[in-house]
């Protein structure tokens, strides 16, 4: 077992270190780091999730490589433009309505995104529910415009109804994330008729076995995405992104440049907007680099041990 820190290069979702444990089993090596906000019984399948890869391993791919987006954070419009041309994806995501950010901003920087993809690239945003339905309809036609036209936004509002509601005001597509993701039984939520598309992440969803069943029973197309995790729990990603029957989008699995370094040399850093579907995960043979601190540890131990306990 091995507990890594590593540093973000930007602040994203109000994280300057990624954090997580990597376990060995029979199979190869699996990543178990959720994030600090989620409480013991919410990180049950994300542990899951590592058990999987290290322990059973992945169903069969039916595709070699998939398409992902450059995730761009809140940064300066020159920053945005920078990190989008160097990372030669076709699609780019824009993290839209960070508390106390003004519109004013998102529009400068989607703007700047569109300059640097081109007519031809897609624009996407993702404003992790920070609106209410007004605020939503009304942000969403600015940056719809600001972009030259958005190929969908993210999680626009909180709750599943919100989102039916923003939908049937504006043109552009809802795509659903933590409506999916925090749900209480993601197999279950009714988000037809309040998304056109469904973001799937496979550690909070329990494994790539788990979040195949839950982009089938969500009967929408998917968009898989990350956790922000290190190569280790990309590949998990990756192994679900290869697995769907069907991907007409482009994967938000481009994360790894958000970090500053990885755990294994053989990194899934996107190339030309592409990653290939590994087959097992790649061995952290660099993360003694990244070896957390004794508290660091010590915290990751025991969440592990309480998480890992079956609870009756
Ligand atoms: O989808 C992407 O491009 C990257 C993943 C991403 O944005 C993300 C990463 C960690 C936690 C939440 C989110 C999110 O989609 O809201
Ligand atoms: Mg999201």
């Amino acid at each position: 077992m091995l507990v890594y820190s590593i540093p973000m290069r930007t602040r994203f979702r109000g994280i300057t270190v990624r954090e997580g444990v990597l376990l060995e089993g029979e199979r190869g090596w699996g990543e178990f780091c959720a994030f600090l906000d989620y409480s013991d019984a919410e990180c049950a399948p994300w542990l899951a999730c590592a058990v999987e890869a290290a322990e059973e391993g992945w169903p069969a791919p039916v595709r070699e490589r998939v398409a992902v987006n450059c995730t761009v954070p809140v940064v300066s419009p020159e920053r945005a433009h920078a990190l989008v041309s160097a990372s030669g994806c076709g699609t780019a995501k824009v993290k839209v309505a960070d508390p106390g950010a003004p519109l004013a901003e998102d529009l400068e920087r989607v703007a700047a995104v569109r300059d640097a993809l081109g007519p031809g690239g897609a624009v996407r945003v993702d404003a992790n529910a920070a609106w209410d339905v007004d605020t939503a309809v009304t942000a969403i036609r600015a940056l719809d415009r600001a972009a030259g036209g958005l190929e969908y936004v993210e999680q626009p509002c909180r709750t599943v109804e919100e989102l039916a509601a923003v939908r049937r005001r504006v043109d552009v597509r809802i795509a659903a994330d933590e409506s999916i993701r925090r749900a209480e039984d993601p197999l279950r939520v009714a988000v037809a008729g309040a998304a056109d598309v469904a973001v799937i992440k496979v550690a909070p969803l329990g494994g790539v076995r788990r979040a195949l069943r839950v982009a089938e029973a969500c009967g929408l197309p998917c968009v898989v995405s990350s956790a922000v995790e290190t190569s280790v729990g990309m590949a998990a990603g990756l192994a679900l992104a290869g697995a769907l029957p069907e991907l007409d989008f482009a994967c938000g699995l481009g994360t790894l440049p958000l970090l500053d370094g990885d755990v294994a040399t053989a990194s899934l850093v996107p190339v030309d907007g592409w990653l290939p579907v590994p087959t097992a995960p790649p061995v952290p043979d660099r993360a003694e680099r990244f070896a957390a601190d004794p508290e660091t540890t010590l915290r990751w131990r025991e969440r592990l041990a309480r998480v890992g306990r079956p609870r009756g």
